[in-house]
């Protein structure tokens, strides 16, 4: 009897893995659990009132069921995914070709995911299948393929990881194409040159506080990660909502944005499997930590809605969101639900990046003083008359300014690894290897932007291989994509460059500097967590202010 039930339940196992094999199975992981759990419960039940067992029978007989059940099932998976997976043939660790709990595990060591992409490339070659169905590609051919403006790729499975319905997440996290498409059109009003004219005074007036925050402190040490997330939160607070966050004046972290940052790093681990984090947060009470948060989010939009005016302009970007929803408007984010969500991207997308740039550009000129000194002395020259004659036009004209910045995210590019994309349904071709339909696939950005084959002197800070040494270095020909590329590329990139020129020019204006007594600045060099927008470790700077050029008091 015992060996038929346990026969019947792994039968119906195997049978449930055929069934399911053409299905993306992660978008139903919550209904299964659901279902999984209501059917235990209501085996019980059923046993008892209609088959006659007491409790602890009918537990017994469906706890069994279960375990043979789920045993097959999982056999089956294991057994599918190692010998008959149209990705079987790639290398790669074999827990990793069995599950993606495997990435987890690897993040969850040091959450350096990275790093271990890093270490299983070395060890298994330019394509590594580092999940089931996810394939790491540390080629420059793959980039366009994947990532290009043509490219047939579109969001993975990864993008699931906050919910399952499209009208109501994020433009991140939207899959569909056009409905992505059509959404875009809203942002891209957003980021306008127009917008971005009437954003400019408003960053710099941001950068003039952490101006007179550097000056005060002139001398002494200064967490510049700290710092630069004041400043960059303070940014999207103006340019994202006409909100004032205070972080630069008050020195310390709005309440709001520091329930986001002390999960970062779960965030970070969990998101290698994102149904799971998508089953986590469908738990009452397991967003707590974001309560804050997305609350603040909420209300900031229901104030938006009462002040609402139609003859104005918009004068920031959740203002140009909601403009395309009360224009009922194709680009509007399709219910309320996403334009929340909306608005807790333009936070954390345009915050988290431009801050960790913001850093690891300070950073930079901490380590290579001659290099600060050039580029004093070609902003001296755009503007001999000091800070008191900054100007944008003058500083954006200021090559040397956008070389460094591009550099530094060359070397230390906000999203480490970058968004995964599916291949087409008829695969992809990349070189000589063939990428089958459905497949997860990526790029690492850190690497490919390090890659000894493409650049030279791959690990060197060297600005100038973006001008002068362009040509000589090769820069044209080497993969570059730290914004991504093509459709699903940052929106917000403009906005970026704008916030970083000013804030950038600003410090090396007005200060001189230099890593505070007993930085060595390896920590912060080597200690990054890669939490999909990259965790920085304290920098210590100090800031000695130049003789001729004063910032505002
Ligand atoms: C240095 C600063 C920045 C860097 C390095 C950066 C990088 C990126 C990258 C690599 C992506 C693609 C992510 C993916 O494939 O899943 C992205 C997407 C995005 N970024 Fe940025 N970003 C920066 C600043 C900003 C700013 C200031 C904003 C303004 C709100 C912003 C808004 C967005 C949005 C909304 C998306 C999602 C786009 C989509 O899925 O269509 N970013 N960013």
């Amino acid at each position: 009897m015992v060996s038929l039930t346990a026969w019947t339940a792994a039968v119906l196992g195997v049978a449930f893995h055929v069934a399911i094999q053409q299905v993306e199975f992660e978008l139903y992981m919550y209904h299964f659990i659901f279902t999984s759990i209501a059917t235990f419960f209501g085996g019980i039940f059923a046993l008892v009132k209609i088959g006659g067992y007491g409790f602890f029978g009918a537990l017994f007989k469906v706890s069994f069921f279960f375990t043979a059940f789920n045993a097959a099932l999982l056999t089956s998976i294991a057994v599918y995914r190692l010998v008959f997976h149209r990705c079987r043939d790639f290398p790669g660790p074999f827990a990793s070709k069995i599950t993606r709990f495997h990435a987890t595990m690897l993040s969850a060591k040091n959450v350096q995911y990275n790093k271990e992409l890093a270490k299983m490339h070395e060890q298994y070659g330019d394509i590594v299948r580092t999940g089931p169905r996810e394939i790491s590609i540390l080629r420059k051919s793959a980039v366009n393929i994947i990532y290009g403006p043509t490219s047939e790729c579109r969001k993975s499975t990864w993008y699931g990881q906050t919910g399952n319905d499209p009208k109501k997440c994020s433009i991140h996290m939207t899959r569909d194409f056009n409905a992505h498409r059509q959404r875009k059109r809203a942002w891209d009003k957003g980021f306008s040159i127009k917008s971005l004219a009437t954003y400019q005074p408003r960053i710099k007036s941001k950068a003039d506080i952490l101006m007179s925050q550097l000056r005060k402190n002139a001398g002494k040490p200064m967490d510049m990660t700290a710092w630069s997330m004041f400043f960059s939160f303070d940014v999207m607070g103006e340019v994202g909502f006409s909100k004032d966050f205070n972080n630069l004046v008050s020195g310390t972290e709005h309440p709001a944005i520091q329930g986001v940052h002390s999960h970062m790093t779960m965030l970070g681990i969990l998101s290698m499997v994102p149904w799971l984090l998508n089953l986590l947060s469908s738990i009452p009470g397991a967003a707590a930590g974001y309560s804050e948060f997305f609350g603040f989010c909420a209300n900031e939009i229901r104030e938006k809605h009462k002040t609402y005016d139609a003859e104005k302009t918009p004068q920031d970007i959740v203002s140009w969101l909601l403009k395309a929803v009360k224009e009922k408007d194709v680009s509007a984010s399709p219910s309320p639900e996403a334009l929340e969500d909306d608005s807790r991207v333009v936070i954390i997308a345009g915050s988290e990046t431009t801050a960790t740039t913001l850093a690891a550009v300070l950073f930079f000129l901490a380590k290579y003083p001659e290099k600060q000194k050039k580029l004093q002395r070609l902003l001296d020259e755009a503007m001999p008359g000091g800070y008191s004659e900054w100007d944008y036009e003058k500083v954006k004209a200021t090559q040397y300014v956008d070389d460094f910045i591009s550099e530094t995210l060359r070397l230390k590019p906000a999203l480490l690894d970058g968004g995964p994309r599916q291949t087409p349904p008829q695969g992809i071709t990349v070189d000589e290897v063939h990428i089958p339909g459905g497949v997860n696939v990526l790029v690492p950005i850190g690497l490919i932007q390090k890659d000894k084959r493409y650049w030279q002197d791959a690990e060197e800070f060297i600005p100038e291989r973006f001008t002068e040494k362009r040509a000589e270095m090769g820069t044209d020909n080497a993969p570059y994509l730290p914004f991504s590329l093509g459709h699903y590329a940052c929106p917000g990139r403009n906005l970026a460059w704008l916030s970083l020129r000013t804030s950038l020019s600003s410090v090396v204006m007005n200060f001189d500097v230099t890593f505070a007594p007993g930085e060595t600045g390896e920590t912060f060099d080597k200690e990054a967590l890669d939490t999909f927008t990259t965790t920085l470790p304290p920098l210590q700077l100090q800031f000695t202010p130049r003789a001729k050029n004063l910032s505002p008091r």
